[in-house]
């Protein structure tokens, strides 16, 4: 257990989170989640959440501005969401430019990930290229290594989907003969009568398919083999204690079983869930979902910097999102 990074701060007012004395942290990075941006008038969600579509995009205005005039944030990373279902079907494409040109006024690299709501407004295909996401095939899972001793791997968590995929895909096909015979009901997207965890059985959801899954435990191998800390980012999250079981992906068992293989993994962080979570699961491995900007009622916030430790990673949130102390074991 790294006492240093302990010692350098503690549970306090400031979001949960006071600075004792300074550390350098290895790098730093921001995160923003779902920010689901439409110019229309704010509404509520299927449950009656308020939702705020145009001042989502000045939290994301706040942060970059933030984000650039504090010392040393070498990326970020946007979990996905960019824009909502709501957006006017041909106004998507602006829409979605709008936002990914508000990310572009911060000064390095942004790292984007694919979510539901990108995926009700437009196809793979014009949808990868602006969030500059350049797989093989309109794969949409990629990872990158910030600083030695660290790797991010960003999952596709509508790999396997009713979502996104042409009508007649086999991805398509898979996706809904998958979701007739786990969940009933006529709406998909309805968990009405689904129990406990299968209650994530929902067309907004999707599953990480076979290649991918084999392509995480190559990743994982070579992680291990270099001695990297791994971070796991997935629009949909992969713990039923840091997230509603509605919003889980379809396979995250499957998933965790190869992440719990090894010992590199150390944080999973995920979007979705607005109201966001955090767990330690049986294995050490910390998961933080994160609070949503779309939620955000005019004036507040919803972003933060995570600082990359040896020993740890430390979330700095700033308004609704909360700060995280999340220590290593190992
Ligand atoms: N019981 C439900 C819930 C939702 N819907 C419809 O499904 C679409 C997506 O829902 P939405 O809440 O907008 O999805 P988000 O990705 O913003 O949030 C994810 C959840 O919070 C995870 O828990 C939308 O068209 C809803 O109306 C539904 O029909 N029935």
């Amino acid at each position: 257990m790294g006492t240093d990074f302990v010692c350098s701060y503690a549970m306090g007012s400031s979001n949960g989170l006071v600075p004792i004395q300074e550390k350098q942290p290895l790098f730093s990075f921001g995160v923003i989640s779902d920010i689901q941006y439409a110019d229309i008038p704010d509404g509520h969600s299927f449950l009656g959440v308020p939702r705020y579509y145009r001042h989502s995009v000045l939290v994301l205005q706040r942060a970059v501005e933030k984000w650039n005039n504090q010392p040393k944030l070498d990326f970020l990373i946007h979990f996905g969401d960019i824009v909502d279902g709501f957006c006017p079907k041909d106004k998507s494409l602006e829409a979605v430019t709008s936002v990914v040109n508000e990310f572009k006024k911060f000064d390095g690299p942004v790292y984007h990930m694919i979510g539901n709501h990108c995926l009700y407004n437009l196809p793979r295909e014009k949808l990868l290229p602006l969030l500059n996401i350049s797989c093989l095939d309109h794969r949409a899972y990629y990872d990158f290594s910030p600083a030695p001793g660290y790797r991010f791997i960003v999952l596709d968590g509508y790999d396997s989907s009713a979502l996104g995929w042409p009508q007649d895909h086999p991805k398509t096909l898979e996706a809904l003969k998958f979701l007739n015979e786990k969940n009933p009901n006529l709406d998909k997207n309805s968990p009405i009568g689904l129990d406990g965890l299968e209650r994530r059985f929902l067309m907004f959801n999707g599953a990480v398919g076979k290649e991918q899954l084999q392509w995480l435990d190559n990743i994982l191998k070579d992680a291990t083999s270099l001695n990297e800390k791994v971070v796991v980012c997935c629009h949909l999250p992969l713990d039923p204690n840091a997230s509603s079981k509605e919003a889980l992906l379809w396979n995250y068992d499957e998933v965790m079983n190869i992440i719990h293989q090894y010992d590199c993994v150390k944080i999973c962080m995920a979007g979705h869930d607005h109201k966001g979570g955090y767990s330690i699961d049986s294995h050490g491995v910390h998961h933080r979902v994160l609070e949503a900007a779309l939620e955000c009622p005019p004036g507040t916030d919803a972003f933060g910097h995570i600082e990359a430790h040896d020993d740890g990673c430390l979330l700095i949130g700033t308004g609704r999102m909360k700060s995280t102390i999340m220590m290593f074991n190992s």
